[in-house]
């Protein structure tokens, strides 16, 4: 396959500057360019490390060595961090740390990018009210970006980093501050984003499992797994110490397994549905 249309870690570690352990160790691991990576892991596995390496963070903002390879498409953060950049919108995990704080209203924040690159202003207009309107902002945008809940805030941040149209996006746990039905909204809205390679951290696995195309797996710094929803899910490790799909769980109780399957069970609502009508 054409490597541009590849995401190819090899060898990749991070350690953070004056600590002796490697918070990322040698992860090697390939995935198709615009699919969907969740990324799942215990307390400190490396998520959020994972994260800042592959959006650029460490060592641009935190600093630290990573080492080994970052190949996203035809881009790297290790090679040419500034283009890297420029293509990719990254959601941190505390998202009003995030914010310019230099803008009056919610519009004006999620517009502050476009403003800097000089895009005309009708189309700022167009496009903030388009994103706004994806993430549930509308009635929002004359409000000034302190007033608003944390999970306004995340979904502010989302706002801010999908703006400028950028092929990656790279999003730790963004919706940790969200209420249940904002979360559901949030997952609705990424499966309707097209042409877009994401890597997002969650601990939602039942909507990760709905949305991602592949989930990779964290403990202490290790990639312990990697493959689609179903497959790892069917193979989890219990020192991995990972919470199991609520589908899995009831497929599982009630043995509606994978039809023609090797023994595996369901990780998505569809795959419930196949398996109990196979099963009934
Ligand atoms: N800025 C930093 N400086 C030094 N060490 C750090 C820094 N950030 C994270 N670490 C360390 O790196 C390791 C991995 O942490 P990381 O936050 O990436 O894991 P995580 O899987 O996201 O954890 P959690 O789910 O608890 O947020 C931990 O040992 C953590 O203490």
């Amino acid at each position: 396959m054409d490597n541009r249309q590849q995401i190819h870690l090899e060898n990749l570690s991070l350690r953070y500057r004056g600590i002796e352990t490697s918070a990322l160790k040698h992860i090697s691991v390939d995935a198709e360019f615009g699919h969907v990576i969740g990324i799942i892991g215990n307390h400190h596995a490396g998520k959020t490390s994972l994260c800042r390496a592959l959006a650029g963070i460490v060592p641009t903002i935190i600093s630290g060595d990573v080492t080994g390879t970052i190949q996203v498409g035809s881009l790297s953060p290790n090679l040419d961090w500034q283009k890297y950049n420029q293509q990719t919108g990254v959601v941190l995990q505390n998202p009003a740390g995030q914010l310019s704080g230099l803008a009056d209203t919610v519009a004006d924040e999620i517009a502050f990018d476009l403003i800097n690159q000089g895009v005309p202003a009708d189309q700022i207009k167009r496009r903030v009210l388009n994103v706004a309107d994806q993430l549930g902002l509308g009635d929002q945008l004359n409000q000034s970006p302190g007033t608003l809940s944390g999970g306004q805030k995340q979904r502010l941040a989302i706002a801010t980093a999908i703006v400028t149209d950028p092929s990656i996006l790279v999003l730790d746990d963004p919706t940790s501050e969200m209420d249940p039905l904002g979360r559901q909204h949030f997952f609705s809205w990424l499966v309707s984003v097209e042409k877009k390679t994401i890597f997002i951290v969650s601990n939602e696995v039942d909507d990760l499992c709905e949305i991602a195309d592949q989930i990779w797996v964290l403990k202490a710094g290790e990639l312990v797994a990697a493959g689609k929803p179903l497959t790892v899910f069917n193979h989890l490790k219990p020192d991995w110490q990972l919470a199991e799909p609520t589908v899995f769980r009831l497929a599982k109780l009630m043995k509606w397994s994978i039809p023609g399957g090797a023994d595996e069970f369901p990780v998505t609502n569809q795959q419930l549905e196949e398996a109990y009508y196979a099963a009934n």
